[in-house]
């Protein structure tokens, strides 16, 4: 979709150049009216008394906007020029190599970040030597689809697209060096003074990132405010807690804007969820389905069959609430609840967001089952005595008129018998139903997010043949059969790639991630002071079965005798 936008000055009649703001999602060479360097500077100087003039439904009309922050202001409407440089801080850690890197090799594969623009610089404590960062990192650069042939030349070259710079994390030594190799590498393209973007991606534990982003504020943010821009990305957790998760809010805050935050939840780039909305929001069949009247309950899963996996230490800290239900978990049920927004700008989408999380009722203890795999304090960073759970399952309750009495059932838990996640929306009973005697389930609408991604609608169907016999079957929507051969981009990848965009949408909102933690905080508060207790369940099991009762309670009718399997060409 692409949106024309005027921008006036001033008055409507004071008429700046005519911008058209083309899809941010096609690559950003194709903008097709670029504004010169001159005009820019020229309408950014007065940018203090602006009117937009917005088309909308065949009418332009005038949009008065307060000052806005040049970062919003240049988001939105400035094609991106500048050479950028990927800054990844705490480069030699787990995240970096497993999920940074690979994604920003497949952007580099794509075409989506270029060698003749883009420079990546690593930073982290660790001493690197020459092309160490490299051989760390090859093993994991996977080959993109259809690029299987020139893998190990395309690996070669993104590596010499990468510096590595050790220095501390509190020291104005280590990042005036890498300051440093950064302007260097801008001089190195003619840059603009300014105009350059830094991307600076923490993939650092939290309680490094104030220093970290104290250190970037001094010393390395871009120069001026030609068009360029500096951006940070921060990984969760974003705190423990309520208190700890403001107090980091707002150590970040006093040192960037919002706008230039990236508060990343991979979840949010996931294909299934970023469907979601439109899945909901741009077709009729949903529209008056979707609501207390014929939905009976949501179930929101993550399950993992692998216990904490070497990291222990960390888990054992964060716990199975912090670590998955209360950002990815929650993030999905906000897209499964929220109202339809204004508009895709990431302000509409992240204040419907907002609205459902400050609607979410305090949780019972009774709607709780906690459990923790047998076998996870056998690792020895986990302290013997631990009550942290490794499994979680509870009942959300919305107070609105769309939710009111419709129970969201998260549950989330490691050591599992399966891996996977999804959303299962179950519907109620058809009323004067009559074909009861032969029912075999209720309707359910699935959002396998993964593995195998899928929708599929559970029907009763009549069975084929002569008989007038119901069974169960599905109207599927099987990602691999029907996009066979589609190239389903990692969450990361597609992330990142918003942080160059300048898209927030699918990040997450200071007042957002404060409404989440508003949540659950009393819970987090009660087990941490050991008085709810998790039940001990098997590994390779489905969680403690008082988990299964929960979900019944609530009003979760199983279907038997009756399985979807992912199909297969
Ligand atoms: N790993 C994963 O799969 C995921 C991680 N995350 C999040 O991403 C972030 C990074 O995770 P991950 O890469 O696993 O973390 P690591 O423990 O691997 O830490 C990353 C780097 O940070 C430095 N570091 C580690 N501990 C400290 C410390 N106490 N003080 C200062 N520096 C330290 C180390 O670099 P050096 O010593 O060389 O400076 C290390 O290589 C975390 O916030 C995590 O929660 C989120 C989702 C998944
Ligand atoms: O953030 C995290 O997510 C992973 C699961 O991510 P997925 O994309 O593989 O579903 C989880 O294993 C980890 O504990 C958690 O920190």
């Amino acid at each position: 979709m692409t949106v024309a936008v005027a921008v006036a000055v001033g008055s409507v009649l004071e008429r700046m150049p005519t911008v058209a703001v083309a899809d941010r999602h096609l690559p950003i060479t194709t903008n097709p009216h670029r504004i010169d360097d001159r005009e820019l500077r020229r309408w950014k100087l007065k940018r203090e008394r602006e009117s937009v003039l917005v088309m909308g439904s065949g009418q332009w009309t005038v949009e008065q906007r307060a000052p806005i922050k040049a970062e919003s202001l240049l988001n939105e409407y400035v094609p991106e020029i500048g050479c950028l440089s990927i800054i990844v801080l705490g480069a030699s850690g787990d995240l970096a190599k497993k999920k940074t890197f690979p994604a920003l090799f497949h952007l580099y594969r794509q075409g989506f970040i270029q060698s003749q623009d883009v420079y990546i610089f690593g930073y982290a404590r660790s001493a690197i030597p020459g092309n160490d960062l490299g051989s760390r990192i090859r093993g994991y650069l996977t080959p993109c689809k259809g690029f299987e042939q020139t893998h190990e030349e395309d690996v070669t070259k993104f590596l010499q697209l990468i510096k590595y710079v050790s220095g501390a994390y509190d020291t104005e030594e280590g990042f005036r060096s890498l300051d440093k190799a950064i302007s260097e590498y801008e001089q190195s393209k003619n840059s603009t003074q300014g105009s350059s973007r830094r991307l600076f991606y923490l993939a650092l534990p939290p309680s490094v990132y104030p220093p970290v982003c104290k250190m970037i504020r001094s010393y390395c943010m871009n120069k001026s405010d030609l068009g360029g821009w500096t951006r940070i990305v921060v990984e969760k957790p974003f705190g423990r807690d309520l208190a700890s998760a403001e107090e980091l809010s707002s150590e970040i805050g006093e040192l960037f804007e919002e706008p230039q935050i990236y508060r990343i939840d991979h979840y949010l780039g996931k294909e299934l969820v970023q469907n979601l909305m439109v899945t909901r929001f741009a077709n009729r069949l949903f529209l008056p389905l979707w609501n207390r009247d014929n939905i009976s309950n949501i179930q929101i899963v993550f399950r993992e069959d692998f216990g904490t996996d070497g990291r222990g230490g960390y888990f054992d800290h964060y716990g199975i609430i912090r670590d998955i239900i209360q950002n990815h978990l929650l993030q999905v049920l906000c897209l499964v609840a929220m109202e339809k927004p204004v508009s895709l700008k990431p302000e509409h989408v992240r204040d419907e967001k907002v609205k459902v999380l400050q609607s979410v009722l305090p949780i019972e203890d009774s709607e709780v089952v906690l459990g923790q795999y047998e076998g996870y304090t056998d690792d020895p960073t986990v302290p013997d005595n631990s009550n942290t759970p490794t499994f979680a399952t509870m009942v959300l309750r919305i107070h609105n008129e769309r939710w009111e009495g419709v129970p969201f059932i998260m549950k989330a838990g490691k050591a599992l018998s399966s891996r996977k996640a999804e959303i299962r929306v179950q519907f109620k009973e058809v009323p004067g139903d009559i074909y009861k005697c032969q029912k075999q389930g209720r309707n359910e609408f699935v959002i396998r997010l993964q593995p195998s991604e899928a929708m599929y609608m559970k029907l009763t169907v009549k069975q084929p043949g002569l008989e007038m016999t119901t069974s169960q079957s599905e109207l599927d929507l099987s990602y691999g059969q029907r996009y066979h051969g589609t190239i389903i981009p990692e969450a990361y990848e597609r992330l990142i790639l918003d942080t160059i965009r300048g898209d927030q949408q699918h990040f997450v909102r200071r007042d957002e991630l404060k409404a989440a933690w508003e949540i659950f905080t009393p819970l987090l508060h009660k087990i941490d002071r050991g008085e709810m207790k998790p039940l001990p369940y098997k590994p390779g099991s489905r969680g403690p079965e008082e988990a299964d009762k929960l979900a019944e309670k609530a009003g979760y009718v199983q279907t038997h005798g009756y399985i979807w399997i992912p199909p297969t060409l």
